[in-house]
């Protein structure tokens, strides 16, 4: 029962008042964009949350993100998990953000349809962002400021240890956060004037012809590009043809990273690169299935050091990153905004990629992806890694005209972000456009 001083204070605070979720889909499929050989035919899609409260100004927006068919599924996830915070205020729910976060992971009944994993991980992650995104609007700052402002101590209480102290105690994440406090204000500054560096995926999509290959290549390394992606293991003669063309294009001095998206098993891995090592790739990235930690462990031992291993935008939590990183199963940590629960158990991997002196090297492949990871390879650098060596943020040239605050880049770099929030709000018309199956776009 509410008391009548508990129902007033409520109207004064901001409280979540009700939700709307909306399956967006962009038929990206249409000209093969996001394509690889694994997804063959994407349609980047979103599973999109909206909170809105008692102030018509201020509303959380989350997102997970989708290949299209199953969007429907993980919005069903969200309206399971959304409920739980209607009626709640904002600031009961930032007091303790961990507590916020096990909202949804530790419900007693949905946790048998994970536990943290799948469609309901994913939709975890749109709920949590959008608690996040939420809360920094309401404190007038983008969300990488409001977690850089936290004292250590308040970034350690947004974390669930669970099932990691055997890796990550809450003592060694303050340790590790507190020797970096005192210069977070330099990185900052440098953060601010100069953003982080970024590389592209975009002119290597696999669906792609060469010309348009070629094309976007050199358009990429006009706009100060110097990392770039290929997708592989569609058909070997073309991935080597498709390495050399490249090569050709970016020159020796450019970096060439490769990513099978799981297509092979762990010797046709190891047998396949052979043939494209010689077009000296830094990694290949998701050589074999995203659960198989210790067949990524024995494609690293086949390869190293003349190719690196990277995985992780199927990672589905905290504990097989764990698991990779004790394995030595890894060289590249590729932390995905919305495949594992949202930022609180972002940071948890942010701190233990660095206690394991792995690089985080985000996954944006997709929509809304660089707009959200932009925040967290900034709170990455200025609070947890303190370093930008061999550490580059994806950027895809796809859909960011239907944000309103859309990532920009300048010479080859993500320009940190000044808006208040995670940069994830939609446009409402694209939301009403996209929206699937009754918007325009889908019934033309
Ligand atoms: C389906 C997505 O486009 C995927 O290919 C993205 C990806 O693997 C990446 O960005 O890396
Ligand atoms: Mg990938």
């Amino acid at each position: 029962m509410t008391t009548d001083t508990q129902q007033q204070q409520q109207q004064q605070e901001l409280t979540i008042t009700r939700y709307e979720v909306c399956d967006i889909r962009f038929p990206t499929s249409k000209h093969l964009d996001g394509s690889d050989a694994m997804n063959k035919d994407p349609d980047y899609s979103a599973a999109y949350v909206i909170f809105y409260t008692n102030d018509t100004r201020l509303e959380g927006h989350g997102m997970t993100f989708t290949c299209g068919r199953g969007t429907e599924v993980c919005c069903s996830a969200i309206e399971a998990l959304a409920g739980k915070f209607v009626g709640r205020t904002l600031s009961s729910l930032t007091v303790d953000m961990r507590q916020t976060h096990q909202i949804c992971t530790g419900d007693s009944q949905l946790r048998w349809i994970g536990p943290e994993k799948g469609a309901i991980h994913l939709a975890t992650a749109a709920v949590i962002n959008a608690i996040w995104d939420l809360w920094a609007k309401h404190e007038k700052k983008p969300l990488w400021k409001l977690i850089v402002d936290m004292t250590p101590e308040q970034f350690v209480q947004c974390i669930d240890f669970k099932y990691i102290t055997d890796a990550l105690t809450p003592q060694e994440a303050l340790d590790m956060l507190k020797a970096n406090h005192p210069t977070k204000a330099q990185r900052e500054q440098e953060m601010r004037n100069n953003g982080y560096p970024a590389y592209t995926t975009s002119a290597g999509w696999l669906g792609y012809s060469d010309d348009k290959v070629r094309r976007l290549c050199r358009e990429a390394k006009e706009q100060g590009f110097t990392y770039f992606k290929q997708k592989v293991g569609g058909d070997k003669a073309s991935d080597i043809r498709r390495a050399a063309l490249i090569r050709e294009e970016i020159g020796s001095d450019g970096v060439l990273m490769m990513d099978a998206n799981q297509i092979w098993d762990v010797q046709e891995a190891i047998d396949w690169m052979q043939d494209l090592l010689p077009f000296n790739p830094l990694f290949i990235e998701e050589p074999t299935s995203p659960d198989d930690v210790l067949g990524h462990a024995a494609i690293r031992k086949a390869l190293y050091p003349k190719t690196k291993v990277a995985t992780g935008e199927h990672i589905q939590n905290r504990i097989i990153f764990k698991q990779l990183f004790q394995a030595q199963a890894i060289d590249y940590c590729q932390i995905d905004s919305c495949r594992v629960a949202g930022v609180n158990e972002i940071l948890a991997i942010l701190l233990m990629a660095k206690k394991f002196n792995i690089p985080v090297v985000p996954h944006a492949g997709g929509v809304g992806l660089c707009e959200y990871v932009q925040h967290l390879s900034l709170v990455d650098y200025i609070c947890v890694s303190a370093t930008i060596e061999d550490r580059v943020l994806e950027y895809v040239d796809h859909l960011h005209e239907h944000f309103l605050d859309p990532v920009v880049i300048k010479n080859g770099c993500y320009v940190a972000p000044l808006a208040p929030g995670y940069s994830i709000t939609m446009k409402r018309q694209s939301i009403d456009d996209y929206s699937f199956p009754k918007g325009r776009v889908h019934n033309e």
